[in-house]
């Protein structure tokens, strides 16, 4: 190791105490990157990668990143799944110096960048949560913590390893923390959901160091303090809190008391379904196409977050329900009022995330402005909401209307826009602190001040030519022409101008009040900055001490957003108020997709609007759907699930009337889809989602089943759909919409009293099929498959023999020949009538006998496997 330099041996050190994590390490103006780092690091950011010096007589891979532009940087690396383990220089340069030419700067890692711990704004999306979780287990128990530094919220749940994915699936973090020993189980989960697995030691998750630094956290006695946690709580958030200590390395943000959440509060929605019903991303990936896309009118970014977490947890409280549903109305009722509040809101900035930032002094002035800007708006809301108002803009009210103290004192210390940074100074607004403004004053105007001294000196001496000079030997000093040697070098001048310096025609002096106006003067820049940073300081802590109150404010806000978006929504899109009551009702009245219907609108096309009946009063309530493809059935089954899922956010929802009776699950089993990438089926993942749906569904669930059984055989499917269907209305008792292709299912409904049949109504012209879109009772007359696939453009040909088959089929099946009626069907001809050949004369091969005798619907996988190697091999022989 001799020939390791004393800045490489201190790189080495460093990076030993992080071994998983990029070191950006500081040496001026860049953090540079050095072996195996600067490798990583150039391939993920595509930069360059050059070499520094050699180590144990290699060249030592080194790449680096601007300072000013390593944000960016940042950014990529983390949605990439680094960590990045920032080391600043902890002293000046100078400094290091004065120990000798061979010392080097003091560095030290400050914090460690990851993807669940971000701050920044460039690094954050405005509209939606950056959650990290921490997913604990002791004794077959689990529990899940999550927070978001960003803002300060934190919650946690009790989440057996079962309800894990539902609830990953419903938060989205971005980095989920468990113990070492649960890594490998989770890979998966953590893969599909593209967020980050961070394994730690069994030392964060013990329960017992959990308590103390819950406590030391909050600086309480004990997580007894917020109510009561059991055990495993504890741990998750203890395992938490032990990282948010390691990567913003002891410097802990401001987090609200953690929340404890009951998981029967909320409606159970799983992750098959959230994808289904396209809550905040649509099938395609990206918000365009969601639900969240369509109906978010929110006009601040703290709203925004707050729809995304309403429709990812639509209340069971009927209280709850009710009192936001109230809100609405009145704003929907209100239009005035309602466009005053939108217009304040429209300058709200984003309290929450500045507050953050303060917590963890990432943050500046901009931010601390951000406190002020919103603190107001929070006072100017809040007398708009006056006169006679419903229980839950009251209370929004009160809550907008508490102008903590720190409001008045920042309107008096920040300019209007302040910069970014803290030390670029000038944030503080003059007339605020007189020492500042004199300081200020004094650096920007030295030159008035040295002239006015001058006149003074003048004045004194009588000689009218005195002048105050500057040069870089004397700095300012005192001149006067040589023929006033005489005056000025006798008493009683010389005891007050010291003499200097005498050149060919003038004399130099200086004065002590001179010398001291210059070391003022150039003092006064530095001076003016380090009053600016301790008030900065002062102001960052006087909001941290009234963070409670302005997280009121900044909720209150949120909440009215989101209230004046959806009732700015609802009086657009023409929506109806729900009835939401604790019945098994769900009554909807001419109900329309958001989604499908905005589409539509693009296009110029009108959406048919659909009732959905589907009361239930002892048992089950199940509407069984047939109709031809792109009828519109997947549309009407989303379409009464979303509403549901509105009106338990407590928004108007898409429709003429509404009455929905609690929902407590939503499930959907919508299309299929392969999971390739975990080696499953089609139909696989189709049937490992129905079981979910059977064995969970109580009688206050919304099952929402779409062509069931439709990725196998056809006579295994229709067995399956069969009994599903049975099972959910004799089991599970709930109410569901139930599309199908297999027609044979309608005769369920002369059996089971709780099954009615419904179909999408089609009309044939001149052997075309034309879409009403209308659902109406009944089961469908046909199935127009035929028809559907000649309009996705199928040849005549194939059409033709398709129509050739079916006909056959259907004769068959009416002759109560079944299958058999195929047996005599004659061949394919590819195109028009075949020539008069003989070709149907000629023996059939070896292969046709062979697959006469095949019932395809009666062979596994396997078999049709090793048939298709035997028909091979008859051809070939
Ligand atoms: N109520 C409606 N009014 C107008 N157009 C509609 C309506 N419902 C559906 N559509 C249109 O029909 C298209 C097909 O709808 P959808 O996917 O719901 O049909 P489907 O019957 O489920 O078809 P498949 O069985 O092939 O999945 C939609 O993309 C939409 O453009």
């Amino acid at each position: 190791m001799s020939d390791v330099t004393p800045m490489m041996a201190q790189f080495l050190e460093i990076k030993a105490a992080h071994p998983g994590d990029l070191l950006f390490y500081r040496m001026g103006d860049f953090y540079e990157m050095f072996f195996e780092d600067a490798v990583a690091a150039a391939g993920a950011l595509d930069i360059a990668l050059t070499r520094r010096g050699k180590h144990q007589g290699q060249d030592i891979p080194m790449c680096g990143v601007p300072v000013h532009a390593a944000e960016g940087y940042l950014h990529q690396l983390t949605r990439k799944g680094f960590r990045v383990a920032i080391c600043e220089q902890l002293e000046d340069p100078a400094e290091a110096k004065k120990r000798g030419s061979k010392s080097v700067v003091k560095r030290g890692v400050t914090r460690v960048v990851t993807a669940g711990t971000l701050t920044e704004d460039s690094l954050l999306e405005a509209r939606a949560n950056n959650y990290l979780a921490a997913h604990a287990e002791l004794r077959g128990e689990g529990a899940l913590a999550w927070c978001d530094i960003s803002t300060g919220m934190l919650a946690v749940a009790p989440c057996p390893r079962l309800a894990l994915g539902p609830l990953l699936a419903r938060l989205m973090p971005r980095e989920l923390l468990c113990a070492a020993t649960a890594e490998e189980g989770l890979r998966d989960t953590a893969r599909d959901m593209a967020m980050v697995l961070t394994p730690l030691g069994p030392a964060s998750f013990d329960s017992q160091a959990a308590a103390g630094r819950i406590a030391r956290a909050y600086g309480v006695d004990g997580p007894d303090a917020f109510g009561s946690f059991s055990r495993v709580e504890q741990a998750a958030l203890g395992g938490l809190i032990d990282y948010l200590e390691i990567t913003q390395k002891g410097r802990l943000p401001r987090l609200s008391p953690p929340r404890r959440e009951d998981p029967g509060g909320t409606v159970q929605i799983d992750a098959a379904t959230r994808r289904n019903l396209e809550l905040v991303q649509a099938l395609s990936g990206g918000r365009e196409g969601s639900l969240i896309a369509a109906i978010d009118r929110t006009l601040t970014a703290p709203g925004g977050r707050l729809l995304a977490n309403r429709l990812a947890t639509p209340s069971r409280d009927l209280g709850l329900i009710r009192d936001r549903l109230e809100a609405v109305a009145a704003l929907h009722a209100e239009a005035a009022l309602r466009d005053r509040l939108r217009d304040g809101l429209r300058r709200v900035p984003d309290m929450d995330r500045a507050l953050g930032r303060l917590s963890l002094e990432r943050g500046g002035p901009r931010d601390l402005a951000a406190i002020r800007d919103g603190l107001a708006a929070a006072a100017a809301l809040a007398a708009e909401l006056d006169g006679a108002l419903p229980p839950a803009l009251s209370a929004l009210a009160q809550d907008l209307g508490t102008e903590p103290a720190i409001l008045a004192e920042l309107e008096s210390a920040l300019v209007a826009e302040p910069p970014h940074l803290a030390r670029e100074g000038g944030f503080v607004a003059p007339g605020y602190h007189a020492d500042l403004d004199a300081a200020r004053q004094l650096r920007d105007e030295g030159r008035g001040y040295i002239a006015a001294l001058q006149g003074k000196y003048s004045e004194e001496t009588g000689i009218g030519a005195l002048k105050v000079k500057h040069n870089n030997v004397l700095g300012y000093f005192i001149e006067t022409p040589a023929t006033h040697a005489q005056k000025m070098l006798a008493e009683p001048l010389a005891d007050r101008f010291r003499h200097r310096q005498t050149t060919a025609n003038a004399l130099r002096f200086t004065t002590p009040e001179l010398t001291e106006l210059e070391s003022r003067i150039l003092n006064a820049g530095g001076e003016a900055q380090g009053i600016e940073l301790r008030i900065h300081e002062t102001l960052r802590q006087a909001c941290l001490a009234e963070a409670a109150a302005i997280s009121t404010a900044a909720r209150a806000m949120a909440e009215l957003d989101l209230h004046a978006g959806l009732a700015d929504l609802a009086q657009d899109r023409d929506w109806c108020c729900p009835q939401v009551d604790d019945s098994r009702a769900f009554e909807i009245e001419a109900g329309r997709h958001p989604v499908v219907e905005e589409a539509l609108r693009r296009s110029g096309d009108p959406f048919v609007a659909n009732d959905c009946r589907l009361s239930a009063t002892g048992g089950a309530a199940i509407r069984l759907l047939t109709g031809p493809n792109m009828a519109g059935k997947s549309t009407w089954l989303r379409q009464n699930a979303v509403i549901a899922l509105l009106a338990q956010i407590g928004s108007f929802v898409p429709a003429a009337t509404a009455r929905i009776g609690l929902v407590s699950q939503i499930f959907s089993r919508v299309g299929a889809s392969d999971d390739l990438a975990r080696g499953r089926s089609t139909f696989m993942v189709e049937m490992v989602e129905t079981a979910a749906i059977l064995n969970q569904a109580d009688d206050r669930a919304l099952v929402i089943l779409d062509e069931i059984g439709r990725g196998t055989a056809t006579y295994d499917g229709l067995s399956i759909a069969w009994a599903v269907l049975e099972h959910l209305h004799g089991a599970n008792r709930c109410r569901a919409l139930f599309a199908t292709h297999y027609h044979e299912l309608t005769q369920l409904a002369d059996t089971l009293p709780g099954v009615v049949n419904a179909t999408v109504a089609v009309k044939e012209w001149q052997g075309e099929v034309i879409f009403l879109h209308e659902v109406k009772d009944g089961a469908a007359a046909a199935s127009y498959g035929v028809q559907v696939a000649r309009l996705a453009g199928l040849p005549d040909t194939v059409i033709a023999r398709a129509r050739e088959v079916l006909g056959r089929l259907e004769q068959g099946e009416r002759e109560g020949r079944g299958r058999a009626a195929m047996e005599d069907l004659p061949l394919f001809a590819a195109a028009a009538p075949p020539p008069a050949a003989p070709a149907a004369a000629a023996a059939p091969s070896a292969a046709e006998m062979r697959l006469r005798q095949v019932d395809p619907d009666a062979l596994s996988p396997r078999e049709a496997l090793e048939m298709l190697y035997e028909l091979k091999g008859l051809t070939a022989g």
